[in-house]
């Protein structure tokens, strides 16, 4: 390969795992994922908002790696909760909890409540080792189903009903999620940048990758 720079995609969830893969598949440089390297120690996502950690996690790996990585954080907020488990989704009942014990959670605290409207939200950042960082966020609308539905996605899309399809999230497709999906939002943005976020990658690399690079 002519470019000796790759991305790493730095999630430990399969599920971002494969949905990030697909979103990013015109990118024109390598995708890597953590499992392509070694051990390598976990952040702490203590960050106060999905920036904090997505930037968190993303220039950590950037730094340990020396490659360019993108992280994504995101979470579920639901109204009638003050917007809770925000932040707190992956932790939401407790740090080993499943999938199931999450969203059980939430249906069993909103019970009886008349307001169901719940959002995603995902931000994105893409750090180099040096530091510097680019941003990109989304959100998407939804409300939280009376029952859990579906067995497509990951973490809370089986309790997220979207209303525009009349389907919860886990009832759809990989690629009917990303096209209205927060983390689709927030790639299609990526998407049309492709071109500019590969200039910056290379501008911002350490001097001995863009050598490496400038082989013309
Ligand atoms: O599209 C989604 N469909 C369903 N659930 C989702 C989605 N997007 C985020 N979520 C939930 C999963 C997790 O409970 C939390 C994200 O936490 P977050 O720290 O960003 O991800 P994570 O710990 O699973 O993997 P990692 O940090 O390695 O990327 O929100
Ligand atoms: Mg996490």
């Amino acid at each position: 390969m002519q470019n000796s720079i790759a991305l790493v995609v730095a999630t430990r969830n399969k599920g971002k795992t494969s949905e990030i893969r697909e979103l990013l598949k015109d990118f024109p440089i390598e995708i890597k994922n953590l499992d392509d390297f070694g051990p390598i120690p976990q952040v702490e996502e203590d960050g106060d908002t999905f920036d904090e950690n997505a930037y968190k996690k993303a220039s950590f790996t950037a730094r340990i790696l020396g490659y360019p990585a993108l992280a994504d954080d995101s979470g579920l907020l639901v109204d009638a909760l003050d917007g809770a488990p925000g932040v707190y989704s992956a932790r939401y009942a407790g740090e080993n909890a499943t999938d199931e014990e999450r969203y059980a959670k939430i249906l069993q605290e909103i019970k009886g409540k008349t307001n169901r409207k719940a959002a995603f939200e995902c931000v994105i950042s893409i750090a180099v080792p040096t530091g510097p960082a680019l941003t990109y966020e989304a959100r998407c609308e939804g409300v939280i189903a009376e029952q859990p539905s579906g067995s497509n996605g990951f973490g809370y899309d089986p309790i997220f009903y979207y209303p525009e399809l009349k389907k919860t999230f886990a009832e759809l497709t990989q690629e009917e999620k990303n096209s209205v999906s927060h983390r689709g939002k927030a790639f299609r943005e990526v998407q049309e940048e492709f071109d500019k976020i590969l200039i910056w990658i290379r501008q911002n690399m350490p001097v001995q990758e863009k050598f490496i690079c400038s082989e013309d």
